[in-house]
């Protein structure tokens, strides 16, 4: 066979980054205004056409230690190199690359996830980004479980337990669903058994606007609810499935299965929620829980690039 057919034949197999926007056409460059980047102004295929794992977080210092652990566990770490912040023109986001793995830090909430998941699948589609698998590596609170377990999640749910995103778009109630790779939770879950290193369950994980009255805390500069409220509001939600409690993996399902990116939420659980409301654990132990979806996130990426690569 010609080896031309065989790479047509795979770009035709690779799934490449959809975005549904006929008005992008229009425009003669397309500003990613809150990574600082451009197609006018970079080379965005040289720059991210190799990616293949996007892993996405809160916080800027997580996502910067992440790809200082993923360049060490690929040995690809330079000891005198320090991780250049791709999106230093801006202090919106955050953006370290490694080879092949792209981490990105998103904010807190709905709203500032879905800001930069705008930019970032428009940037993977731009650089015609093929085979994306991305990840949310979070912190939550957990309930019913152990803290400092890990939880991959089977599908995120809204604050009244159903499986939906509901955005307004000119005036209008628009429902998008939530679903997210299965596949890739029970691979995620199967490399945590193997790894062996700290409890992980998969399960529903719920999506809140607020960190305070919004996940029933007793501890929000208001609340207009009893400690009896929020313990039957709890309970229902453990008897719904929900294993845990954060504020991004609504959008980011949606819009990631809007995309065709593979996708998938790892979160560890900090406390708690059935026994208290506040994080009170010491530094070090609430530091040591965060790397926890690193590690597990990392070690997942190393073994699918050694497969790919026994593959080739
Ligand atoms: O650990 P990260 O990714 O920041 O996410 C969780 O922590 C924040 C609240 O402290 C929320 O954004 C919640 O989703
Ligand atoms: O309780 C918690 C802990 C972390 N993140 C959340 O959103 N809730």
């Amino acid at each position: 066979m010609d080896p031309k057919d065989d790479k047509r034949n795979a770009s035709r197999c690779s799934s490449p980054v959809c975005v549904h926007n006929p008005h992008l056409d229009a425009l003669k460059d397309d500003i990613l205004y809150h990574f600082s980047l451009g197609t006018g102004t970079h080379n965005l295929s040289a720059m991210f056409g190799d990616v293949k794992f996007v892993c996405v977080g809160g916080s800027p210092w997580r996502m910067k230690s992440f790809i200082e652990y993923i360049a060490a566990e690929l040995s690809m770490e330079d000891p005198k190199a320090d991780y250049p912040n791709i999106c230093a023109g801006t202090d919106r986001y955050a953006m370290y690359k490694i080879g092949p793995v792209l981490s990105v830090s998103h904010g807190m909430g709905i709203p500032s996830i879905a800001i930069m998941l705008h930019e970032l699948i428009k940037l993977l589609h731009h650089a015609q980004c093929t085979d994306v698998t991305i990840i949310r590596i979070g912190t939550s609170g957990g309930i019913g479980l152990e803290p400092g377990t890990v939880v991959v999640t089977k599908q995120s749910v809204d604050p009244t337990f159903l499986p939906k995103f509901e955005q307004v778009i000119l005036g209008k109630t628009v429902v998008r669903s939530t679903d997210l790779d299965q596949s890739l939770a029970e691979e995620l879950l199967q490399c945590s058994k193997e790894l062996n290193q700290f409890e992980t369950v998969i399960g529903k994980t719920m999506c809140t606007l607020d960190f305070y009255e919004g996940q029933a805390r007793l501890d929000g500069a208001f609340c207009s609810y009893s400690e009896q409220d929020k313990r039957d509001y709890l309970n229902k939600a453990y008897e719904a499935g929900v294993c845990n409690i954060e504020m991004e993996s609504s959008v980011f399902a949606a819009m990631c299965k809007l995309s065709g990116l593979r996708a998938a939420v790892v979160c560890v659980t900090l406390l708690d929620r059935l026994k208290g409301d506040q994080l009170n654990s010491s530094h070090e132990v609430l530091r040591d829980y965060q790397q926890r979806p690193q590690i597990l996130v990392g070690t997942y990426i190393k073994k699918q690039l050694k497969a790919k690569a026994a593959r080739s």
